[in-house]
Parts: C-alpha cells; structure tokens; sequence
C-alpha cells in the first residue's frame, strides 16, 4: 500500500466567479466545500486510482468530522490523529473571464509535541506495509524542521516528497527518492537564479549531488523536467481543459507514487502521474482522478531523454 502522510490538511472552499474583482461585492455562480490540503488531495488520487492508502493527518475543530465524514464516502481509508487546534480553511477563486485562480491560504494551526509524537507512532505502524510513501505539505508553525527527515530516516521504501524551505533542506540529509520543489523554490534553496534551461539542470542535480536521487520539476502546460544523478528527461505535458488547476501537484505525486507502486521505471511513473495532473485540470473538485480519461493523456505526453 501507499501512505500519504502530512501536517496541514484544508478544508476548502471551491468558488466560481464571472468576473473578480477585488475591492467590490463579488456574487459567486457556485460555492462547494470539500477536503482538501495535500495530503487529503493525493490520498483521494491515490484511492481514485484504486490502490490502497493510508492517509495520515492531524485535525481538530468543526472540519474533523466533515473530513472524516467525505473521506469514508469517498472509500479513502485514513489515519486521523486529534488535534486541539482547528483544521484551516482554505479558498479557491475560480475567475471565469480571465481563467485566472486565486487562492487564499489560511497557514495550518500550530500542532502540539503530544500530537506531533501521536503522528509519528501511527506513521511508524503504517510503515510496516507501506512500499511508497508521500509526505506532503507545509509544516503548522513551531513544527521542528527537522519532521519530514526524521520521519524519512524511519522509512525503508521510496519517499516521494513535496516540501519547501527548511524543512527540505534538512529532509535531503536522508536522501528522499524523489523530491519536487517548484522553480522559485529550487532558487530559493540554492540560493540562486535559474533563468535558463541550463542552469535550471544544474540546480537539480545539485539536488540530486544533496540527497535526492530524482528531482522534479514541473511548470504548468510548460516542460517538466526531471533528473537524476545520471540522467536528464524532458517530458511535454497533454494539453487539457483547465477547469480547476488546485491539486494538479498532488495529483502528480499521487500518479508517481501509484506507479512506482505498481513497479514502474521512474519516467513512466512521471508520465503517469502528469497524466493525472492533466486529468486534474478538467475537473471542479480536486483529484478526483479517472484512469479511462487519465489515458488519453498518457498517449499525449512526450518523453525525451536527453542524457
Ligand atoms: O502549501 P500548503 O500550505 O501545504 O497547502 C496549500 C494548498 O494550496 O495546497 C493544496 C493544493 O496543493 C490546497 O488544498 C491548499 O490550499
């Protein structure tokens, strides 16, 4: 089975406007709530594509119980461990006219050390039948930066993670196998600018050099990038109808994580998952993912190894 595992689950608002405009009365065409934050995101892909999966995530206030509640209608088994603090709400805007996405992101409530070590023992017990594991999202603050690499240190099966800042840097010490940090994110922890394609493959594999044995980079509709020590792919992403672009990443993960499970090489499990996050795209709620369309995709993405 797979495991997602992560600190900072949502629940989100989904909103479509005809037109946003800020600073005025805005009336939406439609409103839907549902669980969301990465780690709900890639369990719900993961269980769209009919593997089994544990998700993991702390949650407290009113959203616990309407998590639980869509996550057991959705058949995703999960792993909830209370929390005292309440679970965020997040927002989505959805603007019509422009095709534009605006997303307020309300930061995930600080977690206890009681919490934090009552995560940590239910991950440990999952682990024993996990073969790919996701850890994904930011970390509530006060968490130590150190929770991603102690939890990797602990994992004896490929981690796929999606991190940022320090607690990146510091998950590297314990070689995640893939990592996929977005372009700025990549400047920012190399402290540097990556403006040309040749300088972005150097960044990743100084990634790589770091820890990470595949690195991941994917800029929308344009390349994604992947490289290993070894080894330069580019792959061209399907062109998809974009109805709602939020958990495309996720679904990204997710797809890898499934494939690899299913013992695929890794470009193909790439393949897979931008098949997902194609498919993500056409649809309102996120990762609600359907491997007959995921295909069509598939067929669409080109793959190029370069070195
Ligand atoms: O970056 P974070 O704080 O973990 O998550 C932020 C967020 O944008 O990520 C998800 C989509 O990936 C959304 O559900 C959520 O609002």
């Amino acid at each position: 089975m797979i495991i997602a595992a992560g600190l900072s689950p949502a629940w989100q608002q989904i909103l479509e406007v005809s037109s946003l405009e800020t600073g005025e009365v805005n009336r939406c065409q439609s409103a839907q709530w549902t669980s969301s934050g990465k780690v709900i995101n890639v369990g719900i892909a993961v269980r769209h594509l009919g593997t089994p999966c544990e998700t993991i995530y702390p949650a407290g206030g009113f959203a616990r119980e309407l998590i639980s509640n869509e996550l057991e209608q959705l058949g995703v088994s999960s792993c909830v461990i209370p929390q005292q603090t309440p679970t965020r709400v997040c927002t989505t805007i959805l603007d019509r006219s422009t095709g534009k996405t605006t997303e307020l992101v309300e930061n995930a409530q600080p977690i206890t050390a009681e919490e934090l070590a009552a995560f940590k023992t239910e991950y440990l017990k999952h682990l024993k039948s996990a073969q790919v594991v996701v850890l994904t999202g930011s970390l509530p603050a006060g968490t130590p930066s150190s929770f991603y690499s102690d939890l990797i240190a602990e994992t004896h099966c490929p981690v796929i993670l999606d991190a940022r800042g320090p607690e990146l840097e510091a998950a590297l010490e314990e070689k995640p196998f893939l990592v996929k940090p977005n372009h700025e994110e990549l400047e920012r922890t190399l402290m540097t600018k990556l403006a040309d394609t040749e300088t972005l493959i150097k960044g990743m594999q100084e990634i790589n050099e770091r820890g990470a044995t595949w690195v991941v980079i994917s800029q929308g509709k344009d390349t994604l990038w992947a490289t290993s020590r070894e080894h330069v792919y580019r792959f061209t992403p399907a062109r998809a109808e974009v109805v709602n672009p939020i958990a495309c990443g996720d679904s990204l993960a997710a797809g890898i994580a499934v494939a690899l499970h299913r013992g695929k090489p890794v470009p193909a499990a790439i393949r897979r998952g931008m098949a997902a996050a194609a498919d993500n795209l056409t649809q309102l709620l996120p990762a609600r993912l359907s491997e007959k369309r995921m295909q069509t995709f598939y067929d669409q993405i080109e793959v190029e190894q370069i070195t």
